[in-house]
């Protein structure tokens, strides 16, 4: 039976993989839950209890092999799927997003973005290309998208969250602040990088001590 991994456990997972990523190529054959935590700085126990949920092939005084640790997490992660994924707002976010190389780390690769303004159409950034809205069915069934990411205005992010769902697209990632209305089968995560800026702030106010309500 399969085991059920935590979300939190799922945030941290890439972690891991781009760590022991990095420990493979200099050379480095195995490693420990220890001197993975005290690397990326986490809690020593939390760590061994993650590796345990994915991975069964560590041993007790060598650790783990590196090479079989990335494939386990890789594999719990749904690396390679061959996820594909396009972007609707090819504004500020959206080409962003669009022209960052890292998340091809994660398996995800995103094959290009849309907008409705026409003076962006057929233009190419890092190798993507942004198409008009319209080219969205063709797209999406030709090179099979299962992920849409919206960074549009609010109030433009159902519309394209409509047209998303339509197109057979299955997970959405969005960045618009607003909830979005979408079938059963359709899985939404919502983005929101001022509540991670805000998260900190609070946590370096209760730090130094500033923070009127501790
Ligand atoms: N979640 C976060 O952490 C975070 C951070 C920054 C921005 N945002 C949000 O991301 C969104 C985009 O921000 P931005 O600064 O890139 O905005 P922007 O105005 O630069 O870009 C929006 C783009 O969407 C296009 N657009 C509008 N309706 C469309 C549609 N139906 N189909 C296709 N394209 C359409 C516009 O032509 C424009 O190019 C906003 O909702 C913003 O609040 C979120």
């Amino acid at each position: 039976m399969q085991k059920t991994i935590s979300p939190q456990t799922l945030r941290r997972l890439p972690a891991y993989l781009h760590y022991l990523r990095v420990l493979l190529k200099k050379g480095a054959v195995n490693i420990s839950a220890t001197m993975i935590a005290c690397e990326l700085n986490l809690n020593d126990v939390q760590v061994r209890k993650d590796l345990a949920l994915v991975s069964g092939s560590g041993r007790p005084k060598t650790g783990y092999e590196i090479k079989n640790l990335i494939s386990d997490i890789e594999h719990c992660l749904g690396y390679g799927n061959g996820d594909r994924a396009v972007i609707i707002g090819a504004g500020e976010l959206g080409c962003a997003l669009l022209t960052y190389e890292g998340f091809t780390e994660y398996g995800i690769d995103i094959v290009a973005a849309f907008d409705i303004d026409r003076s962006m159409k057929d233009t190419t950034m890092n190798g993507k290309q942004v198409f008009s809205v319209e080219k969205l069915p063709a797209v999406c069934s030709e090179r099979k998208i299962n992920i849409g990411i919206i960074t549009v205005e609010a109030k433009d992010a159902q519309k394209a969250s409509n047209m998303l769902v339509e197109n057979g697209v299955m997970a959405i990632w969005n960045f618009a602040p607003v909830h979005l209305a979408v079938p059963d089968h359709v899985l939404v995560q919502n983005e929101n990088l001022g509540s991670s800026l805000v998260i900190l702030s609070k946590q370096l106010a209760n730090k130094l001590g500033t923070d009127q309500n501790s």
